[in-house]
C-alpha cells in the first residue's frame, strides 16, 4: 500500500468566477497529471452544451438523487442544481486525487467533509472574464451579465488555497498548476 492510499486522496476543489477557465484548466491538468480523477458532476442543465462532461438530469430526478443520498455535496447556482456523486469517496479512499469544479459557496461545507481538502483558486482580470464568456457562447447575454456580477465573490477564510492566474496562455497555466499540485503538499 502506498502512503497516498493509507491517508486517502486529496479533494482538489477548483474555484473561481465564471469564464476564468476552470473547466479548461481541469481538462489540461487531467492530461498533465497521471492518476488524477476528473469528477463528473450531475447538473440540471440541458444536455450536450459543451465544455465539461456532465450528467444532465431534470430537477425532479435531481431531487430524487438528493433523497437517495447520491451526492457528497450539492448546491444551487445560476438557476441550476449541481451534485458531486457520493462515489467520489470511493476514489478518495483508494488514494486517488480527485479534481472537481466547485462553487465558492460550497467550499466551507466540503472542507468539513473531506479530510484532505485543497482549493485551486483560478483568477483572471474582469475584462478577460467578459471576453471569454462571450466567446464560449454557452449562455445568453443576460445570463453572462449575472455571472459577471458575481465575479468577485470571496473565498471563505481558513482553507488551504493554491492560487493560479489564468490570464496568459492556457498551456502556461496548466504547466504552473501541475507544478503547484505536485509534489503533494497537503
Ligand atoms: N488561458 C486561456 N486563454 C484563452 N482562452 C481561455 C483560457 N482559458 C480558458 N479559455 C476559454 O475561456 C472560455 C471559458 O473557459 P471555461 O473553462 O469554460 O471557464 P469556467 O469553467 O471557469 O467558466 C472557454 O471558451 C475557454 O476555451
Ligand atoms: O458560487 P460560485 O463560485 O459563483 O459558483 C457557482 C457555480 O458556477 C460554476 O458553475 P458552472 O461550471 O456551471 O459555470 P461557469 O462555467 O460559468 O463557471 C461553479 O462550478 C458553480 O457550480
Amino acid at each position: 500500500m502506498t502512503l497516498a492510499s493509507k491517508s486517502g486522496g486529496r479533494l482538489i476543489a477548483v474555484a473561481g468566477p465564471s469564464g476564468v477557465g476552470k473547466d479548461s484548466v481541469m481538462a489540461g491538468l487531467n492530461g498533465a497529471i497521471p492518476d488524477l480523477h476528473l469528477v463528473r458532476r450531475v447538473i440540471t442543465r440541458t444536455p450536450d452544451l459543451g465544455g465539461e462532461d456532465y450528467d444532465a438530469v431534470s430537477v425532479s430526478q435531481f431531487e430524487a438523487l438528493v433523497e437517495d443520498g447520491a451526492f457528497a455535496v450539492h448546491w444551487r447556482a445560476h438557476g441550476l442544481y449541481y451534485g458531486i456523486p457520493i462515489t467520489i469517496k470511493y476514489q478518495l479512499g483508494k488514494g486517488t486525487d480527485c479534481l472537481v469544479n466547485f462553487s465558492r459557496k460550497a467550499l466551507a461545507q466540503a472542507a468539513e467533509i473531506f479530510p484532505r481538502f485543497v482549493v485551486l483558486n483560478i483568477t483572471a482580470k474582469p475584462e478577460t472574464l467578459a471576453h471569454r464568456l462571450a466567446a464560449r457562447g454557452r449562455e445568453t447575454e443576460e445570463e453572462i451579465s449575472k455571472r459577471l456580477a458575481q465575479a468577485d465573490k470571496p473565498l471563505p477564510t481558513g482553507l488551504k488555497v493554491i492560487h493560479l492566474a489564468n490570464d496568459g496562455p492556457l498551456s502556461r497555466t496548466i504547466a504552473r498548476g501541475a507544478a503547484l499540485l505536485q509534489p503533494v503538499s497537503v
